[in-house]
Formats: C-alpha cells, structure tokens, sequence
C-alpha cells in the first residue's frame, strides 16, 4: 500500500502528569504515515483525488492545540482516531515525540499503528 506522510509536525499542547507541566505548553513533534492509494492521484493531476497531507495537518493543529492529555498515549489514540474518522485513510501510524521530556534524551514518545475496523 502507498503512504502518504507528514514529517516532523510541531504543535504546542497542554499535555504531561507533573504539576509543573499543567501550568506550561510543550512543543510536541508529530510523525504520520498514512495508506492510501496514491495512483488514483497520479493518474488525474488532481488535489481533490488526494489524501491531502495539508488538511490533515490543519486537522491535527486545530485539535491538539486545544487538547489536554497527563499521557502521550491518551493524545495519540485520539489523534490516530481522528484520522481514520475523517479521512479516506485505511491504516495510520503515527510517532509522537516529546522532546526534552527526559534529560538526556533527544525526544521520548510512542508510536502507534491502527486499522480501520471493517
Ligand atoms: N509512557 C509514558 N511515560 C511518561 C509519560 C507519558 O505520557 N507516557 N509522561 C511523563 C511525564 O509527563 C514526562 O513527560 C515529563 O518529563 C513521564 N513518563
């Protein structure tokens, strides 16, 4: 199955279980690879034939911009979920990464991968 990705996405979030994390907003970095078809797209030369990596990006800004999670693994369910509510999107995985979260580490996180159901 083709892919399509959004690398490296930055969005600030409420978002970690320490009380000084709940009185700041942290930089998350986002990693997306999502299936889909990518020859329908290639035949027509046309935008509206895509998984458009550009409004799911806007997608997840707007939600995650607004969220408030203690967990990493709590925001990406909902992220991952969203993206296979929303979109014609067959299979996610998604990297979530919280950088400078542990010292001594460039990022911390999690990946997920999910399947639509059906
Ligand atoms: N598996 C996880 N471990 C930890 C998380 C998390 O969300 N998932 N969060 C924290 C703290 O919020 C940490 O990021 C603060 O430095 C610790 N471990």
């Amino acid at each position: 199955m083709d892919r399509v990705f959004i690398e490296g996405l930055e969005i600030e979030a409420l978002i970690g279980i320490y009380d000084w994390e709940r009185r700041i907003r942290q930089t998350l970095v986002f990693d997306l690879e999502m299936g889909f078809d990518n020859r329908v797209p290639a035949a027509s030369d046309d935008i509206a034939d895509t998984l458009n990596y550009k409004a799911v990006s806007r997608r997840l800004v707007e939600y995650v911009s607004q969220s408030d999670f203690g967990l990493v693994e709590t925001l990406a369910e909902r992220c991952v979920a969203i993206v296979l509510a929303e979109f014609d999107v067959a299979h996610v995985r998604l990297k979530l990464s919280k950088p400078g979260a542990v010292r001594g580490a460039k990022a911390v996180g999690v990946i997920v991968e999910r399947t639509r159901a059906g």
